[in-house]
């Protein structure tokens, strides 16, 4: 017998209940073995919830009281079909390797590029635990960049992975043009090189470095500092003529093509009318339009400044992406998305720590701080959030990471941010499938060192709905995660058509596994980026009886689960939350 806790609310009373007159209960799971709920904690759990509402709380055991839960489960389910689950080769074999609770919680982001986009390179990604492939479209053409979206789908579809595509914006802060076919040019103490905003017809001139903002030339002066991605490589800017300015090198480094340049005069960042450039260019427009084509699962867009832009772009999608849910994703890389984090992360589908610009733009030793200010924010509002840049950069040369890198990623780890992004290390390097390997079991290495100490953080979670049936929600999610915790259960399962519950789960980074359940392979893509899900497809129905039934049927039928396993199941249609051992 399963035991189970269900809030009803008056509208899911009405709907559920009154509308089957003649309940006959039992048929609640009979099967399942009781298991040592203590209902106390059930209800020191929900207490939470506003008491002077007129919603009834059921709890259930052995049946005690079961006339009143019948309505829950429709007797007569309309027929479920017998159609099967889809989850990824790799989630399966890792879960039936280590078993649930050691699967990694820690979800992986790779941008795409040319040391990767063969369809071989890809699959070996996705081996390595590739949750999501980002395109950053400040690089290659769109021919390239569909090239390896029919690839990463081909490999979705042939393969059963569920690897979710995220294109980045260019954006339109300054930086560097191409080098004319160079991959890259080392500039050396004491050189001059020329930075020009002129269009060169034929091959570049020598230590000449194109850049794309036509004020350049005007806002800087003589006497200026240029850095190079945030500091790379610097210049002193020491003559002016025209288009060009000539600038002499005091920290040599390596350019590469695209770099962000920023000014800095009197030790502050110059914010010209660079500052007034459109957070979405023209350009960008086209690459949206063109990502909404494609139907890709996230777009992140570069220099966000404030939520106003998310909005805009979030109707403009809405109008045009009719099937496709396209989820949005700040990146928090200015002084401006700092200034104005809040209403941003609000607005947004979730937010990237886009720690390359950010650490152009404010101070080094001040990057930490509001990575970690970031992550907290972003994990209170609910939204999923990526740790992205320079996390494994030696790699890009090296076979092994250096001691500092492996404590960076830890710590983004120990934050508990969602997700953990290479750039250049699986964009361009020489070892894209070390550095995954390497974020990776650091992330199980970490994640396991955390619930092993049992360090969790009691972080405050503030509400975030908008409705009292958001509020009942939240309280299930935060009540089983609770309820998963103190009875170390083997999995949370939640049944989720929007993704929205599964999210809710997540958030409250439960000590075990969540198996998220849901009827659209989109929304499974989506929650791909979030901690602790386990996505599946899977059509089910409002019959919770009969979808445990059949889920633990399929999961059973691959190894995915055995009888006597722990688990609470949660579902968004019902809002209800049960107790029971896999029979
Ligand atoms: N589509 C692509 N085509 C060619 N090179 C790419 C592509 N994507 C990324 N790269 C290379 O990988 C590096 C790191 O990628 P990323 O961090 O996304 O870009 P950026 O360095 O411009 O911020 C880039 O500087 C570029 O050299
Ligand atoms: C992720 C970032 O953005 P991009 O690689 O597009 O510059 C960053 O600046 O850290
Ligand atoms: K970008
Ligand atoms: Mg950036």
């Amino acid at each position: 017998m399963s035991q189970s806790l269900h809030l009803f609310t008056p509208s899911t009373l009405s709907k559920q209940c009154y509308s089957y007159p003649k309940p006959s209960f039992p048929t609640f799971n009979r099967r399942f073995t009781a298991t040592s709920v203590r209902f106390s904690s059930i209800r020191a759990c929900s207490s939470d919830l506003d008491p002077s509402s007129s919603q009834v709380l059921l709890a259930s055991d052995n049946g005690k009281g079961g006339g009143v839960l019948t309505p829950v489960t429709r007797p007569t389910a309309q027929a479920v079909d017998s159609g099967s689950i889809e989850v990824d080769a790799v989630t399966e074999a890792e879960l039936k390797e280590n078993g649930f609770r050691s699967t990694r919680r820690t979800k992986l982001v790779c941008t795409i590029g040319p040391a990767t986009c063969g369809f071989e390179q890809l699959e070996a990604l996705a081996v390595g635990g590739m949750n999501v492939a980002r395109i950053n479209m400040c690089h290659g053409t769109r021919a390239w960049h569909r090239a390896v979206i029919e690839r990463v789908r081909r490999l979705n579809d042939e393969k059963g992975y569920a690897v979710a595509i995220m294109m980045d914006t260019e954006g339109s802060e300054i930086h560097m043009g191409d080098f004319g076919g160079a991959s890259s040019a080392k500039a050396e103490d004491g050189e001059i090189w020329t930075f020009s905003v002129r269009a060169f017809d034929s091959a570049l001139p020598e230590r000449t470095i194109i850049v794309n903002y036509d004020g350049f030339a005007e806002d800087v002066k003589v006497g200026d500092e240029l850095l190079v991605d945030g500091g790379m490589v610097r210049f002193d800017v020491i003559e002016k003529i025209g288009p060009d300015v000539k600038c002499r090198c005091t920290d040599p480094g390596l350019l590469l093509p695209r770099a962000n340049l920023t000014f800095w005069r009197d030790g502050s960042l110059v914010r010209e009318r660079n500052a007034m450039l459109p957070t979405i260019s023209s350009k960008d427009w086209l690459d949206i339009d063109f990502g909404i084509q494609e139907g890709v699962d996230f777009i992140a867009i570069s220099f966000v400044k404030s939520a106003e832009v998310i909005n805009h772009l979030k109707s403009y999608i809405a109008a045009r992406a009719r099937d496709s849910d396209i989820a949005v994703i700040a990146k928090i890389e200015s002084i401006d998305s700092l200034k104005n984090l809040e209403e941003i992360i609000l607005a947004s589908d979730g937010a990237m720590v886009a720690r390359g610009d950010l650490g152009a733009q404010i101070p080094l030793e001040q990057v930490p701080s509001a990575q970690q200010k970031i992550v907290q924010l972003c994990r209170q509002l609910n939204k999923p959030v990526i740790v992205a840049s320079q996390l494994l950069e030696s790699m890009i040369e090296y076979p092994t990471p250096t001691r500092a890198e492996v404590a960076d990623v830890s710590e983004a780890v120990r934050q508990r941010a969602d997700a953990l992004m290479l750039s250049g290390e699986s964009a361009m390097g020489q070892f894209p499938d070390k550095a995954l390997t390497v974020l990776r079991s650091v992330s199980l290495r970490i994640e396991r060192w955390w619930r092993e100490e049992k360090r969790h953080e009691a972080m405050e979670l503030p509400d975030i709905g908008s409705s009292f049936s958001d509020n009942i929600s939240e309280e299930i999610c935060s009540s089983a995660a609770k309820m998963a915790n103190n009875l170390e259960v083997d999995a949370l399962f939640v049944y989720t058509k929007t993704g929205h519950m599964a999210s809710l789960l997540s958030r409250c980074r439960p000590d075990c596994p969540i198996f998220a359940f849901t009827t659209t392979t989109s929304v499974r893509r989506r929650l791909n980026l979030q901690w602790g899900l386990i996505p599946f497809r899977l059509s089910f129905s409002d019959d919770m009886e009969s979808n445990l039934n059949k889920t633990f049927a399929l999961l059973k039928a691959r190894n995915l689960i055995k009888s006597g396993d722990l688990v609470i199941a949660v579902s968004d249609m019902l809002q209800s939350i049960q107790v029971m051992n896999v029979p």
